[in-house]
């Protein structure tokens, strides 16, 4: 996912999947996604993420094809490493995909892609996207050696899962897993990659993380779902923008 604005800038990337989920509960056609991407960007969203899982419990073919034409930002595709994803991502060709694990049972998304371990057939799923003008992300814990391993697969840009720091109970290990994904963060960005984040970021955890050195994006979604129930989805989206940019402001005051 490109960075855009000021250098210093982290963008926004709204995943809207559990607006669907709500959807997907009753089988009606609300709350349709597709509005709610065209609300968070109006609310300052720099790009509008969607998960399209094999086992389509929440986003479908449908909001994917009708996404590709509304917005107007950057849309980016998250999927798994898949024939049948592959296809569909050469199909719409989304501004910008990323490759995620993906398992059936998964509550959500429970760790990184394995780039070291599937060096080859990685490297093989960036190459078809590209050729389709689709920048591709890889998913990837915080580990050296899975960002070097993205480089080596031909990734452009890696996005560093922070399930493990949001979902830390105590101080010291929540400490622990920032150093992880700022170490993760600057290797990255030596590597010549762009390095976006996300996973399991809220209202109270996101501003750390928003103000480590280099980021581009951060993709947020459960969280600003969550609190659109509350205060309607675009206050959420524009509270959300408002904490990452005040991050970035103190952390440019040094
Ligand atoms: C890859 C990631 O962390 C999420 O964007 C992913 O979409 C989580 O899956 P669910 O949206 O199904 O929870
Ligand atoms: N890749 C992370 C993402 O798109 C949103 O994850 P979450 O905020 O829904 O946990």
């Amino acid at each position: 996912m490109e960075t855009t604005g000021q250098s210093n800038e982290v963008l926004l990337g709204v995943n809207i999947d559990h607006v669907a989920t709500l959807r997907q509960a009753r089988g009606t056609r609300y709350p349709d996604p597709v509005q709610a991407a065209i609300v968070a960007e109006q609310a300052g969203a720099n790009a509008v993420t969607l998960h399209l899982r094999e086992d389509r419990r929440h986003i479908q073919e449908r909001d994917l094809r009708l996404l590709r034409d509304i917005v107007q930002a950057r849309l980016n595709l998250e999927m798994a490493m898949t024939a049948e994803m592959l296809e569909i991502a050469e199909r719409y060709r989304p501004h910008d995909s990323c490759i995620v694990p993906e398992r059936r049972e998964e509550l959500t998304t429970e760790g990184g892609l394995d780039v070291r371990a599937q060096l080859a057939r990685t490297r093989e799923a960036c190459t078809r996207l590209r050729a389709a003008g689709v920048q591709v992300a890889l998913f990837i814990d915080p580990e050296i050696e899975q960002i070097d391993a993205a480089v080596e697969a031909g990734a452009p840009c890696v996005e560093i899962h922070t399930g493990h720091y949001a979902e830390a109970a105590e101080t010291a290990s929540r400490a622990h897993e920032l150093e992880r994904i700022r170490a993760a963060v600057r290797h990255g960005l030596q590597r010549g990659l762009q390095v976006n984040a996300g996973h399991g970021l809220n209202y109270r955890n996101v501003k750390p993380v928003a103000a480590l050195a280099g980021l581009g994006t951060l993709n947020i979604g459960h969280a600003i779902v969550a609190q659109a129930v509350f205060v309607g989805f675009a206050t959420a989206v524009g509270d959300m923008r408002r904490l990452i940019l005040e991050a970035r402001a103190w952390r440019s005051s040094g």
